[in-house]
């Protein structure tokens, strides 16, 4: 029985080119308004879900004319615009048929390097999600060139399973799943039901990409398994025209490879903050917090701070010190050096009227904290 993606609230659903773009012929409307279908029913039972999806590029060379995949960069980056009008309409359109809302979400891999940035599409996905909208995510190819080159949306899904904590990365494939060996290849090759994601064996295996169409190959969906299991998030891979895929998988059952995360998604965020030795400024806590923190569990409030030290961003890794300079917690920073200057012991509530928003009531948020 496979529970994973039945016991997963959140997931991400990753859709390579050739399934979206049926080999290149064009948006196969039928087998997104399958998915679509799925995704519905994934929400009903109460999972949130974020589709990753590629094939602007494939779209986008068949509505230009285009016979062969340009090898001009800004030829490519155009027909990735032009295909990205096409994806956008159809989701919309195929999960309107469902009473469900989409989003257009385009990022660039450096986008997610940037700790701001990073927080801001976090803040604004699962914004999305609790507003009951089915986000849909490519790469902003407009904006990069690197990543057309040698960039893949399975990087990308598993950076987004990253950042918004997802509980499972479905990558859906034209194949049915990950195979000893390139099934294109060797007729031999066996499907691989379970391992565990980061296995250095499973690399061996993978080939590159089977299509024209597709950039990736399997290589790179057992490095964005490896991936999504830093921050605790599992990895299906799986074939995309299996009838029901995602609500058989929902319900429990055994499809494609299972690469499992070895640690859960909390555990893992917090080794990463343990870990990150370079932070980037201090805050000195009073008694009162430091109980809160280590003796209650609870987030960090301005009210409990004294002092802010060091020049920082949002999002960035600060300590919290004692008074005698004990290190207390370390975790990530709602606000920056100068806005949590001017909010220091003053209640959440007064946030607003000081810096003129919120990001949060708090300064440190329990779940992007450690302590010490
Ligand atoms: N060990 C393997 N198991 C399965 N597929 C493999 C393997 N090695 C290479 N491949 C190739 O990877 C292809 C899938 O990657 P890709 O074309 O990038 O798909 P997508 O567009 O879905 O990202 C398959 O069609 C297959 O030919
Ligand atoms: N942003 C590109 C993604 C290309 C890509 O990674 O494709 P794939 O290997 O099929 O997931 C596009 O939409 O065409």
């Amino acid at each position: 029985m496979n529970s994973l993606i039945q016991k997963a609230n959140r997931l991400i659903v990753k859709v390579g080119s050739s399934l979206v773009t049926n080999d290149g012929r064009g948006l196969d409307h039928a087998a997104i308004a399958r998915w679509a279908a799925q995704i519905a029913a994934l929400r009903a039972l109460g999972k949130q879900v974020v589709l990753v999806s590629s094939g602007a590029i494939a779209e986008g060379m068949l509505r230009l004319g285009f016979e062969h995949r340009p090898t001009d960069i800004h030829a490519l980056q155009a027909c990735a615009a032009v295909g990205q009008m096409g994806l956008a309409q159809i989701y919309e359109t195929s999960f309107r048929a469902h009473g469900l809302g989409t989003a257009q979400v385009l990022l660039t891999h450096a986008d997610l390097a940037d700790r701001e940035r990073y927080l801001n599409a976090r803040s604004t996905l699962t914004t999305l999600l609790s507003l009951g909208i089915v986000p849909i995510i490519n790469e902003n190819d407009t904006v990069v060139t690197d990543e057309i080159k040698f960039g893949d949306n399975d990087t990308l899904g598993a950076l987004v399973a990253n950042l918004i904590e997802a509980d499972a990365l479905i990558i859906l494939t034209d194949q049915r799943g990950l195979f000893s060996a390139d099934p294109r290849k060797d007729p031999a090759a066996y499907l691989i039901e379970r391992a565990s994601a980061g296995d250095p064996a499973l690399e061996a295996m993978a080939g590159g990409a089977g299509s024209s169409l597709g950039r990736g190959g399997m290589l790179t969906k057992i490095l964005a398994a490896k991936r999504a299991a830093k921050s605790g998030a599992h990895t299906v891979i799986a074939f995309g025209r299996e009838p029901e895929v995602l609500t058989r998988l929902a319900s429990g059952e055994p499809i494609g490879t299972e690469l499992q995360a070895q640690t859960g998604h909390l555990t893992a965020r917090k080794q990463w903050m343990a870990d990150h030795l370079h932070t980037a400024g201090q805050v000195v806590i009073d008694a009162g917090a430091i109980a809160k923190l280590s003796r209650e569990g609870k987030s960090l409030l301005p009210i409990g701070v004294i002092e802010v030290r060091g020049e920082f961003g949002r999002g960035a890794v600060i300590t919290c010190v004692s008074e005698g300079g004990v290190a207390i917690a370390r975790g990530l920073s709602n606000y920056t050096s100068g806005e949590a200057r001017r909010i220091v012991r003053k209640p959440s509530g007064e946030i607003e009227g000081i810096l003129g928003f919120v990001e949060g009531p708090e300064l440190i948020h329990r779940d992007n904290m450690v302590l010490l």
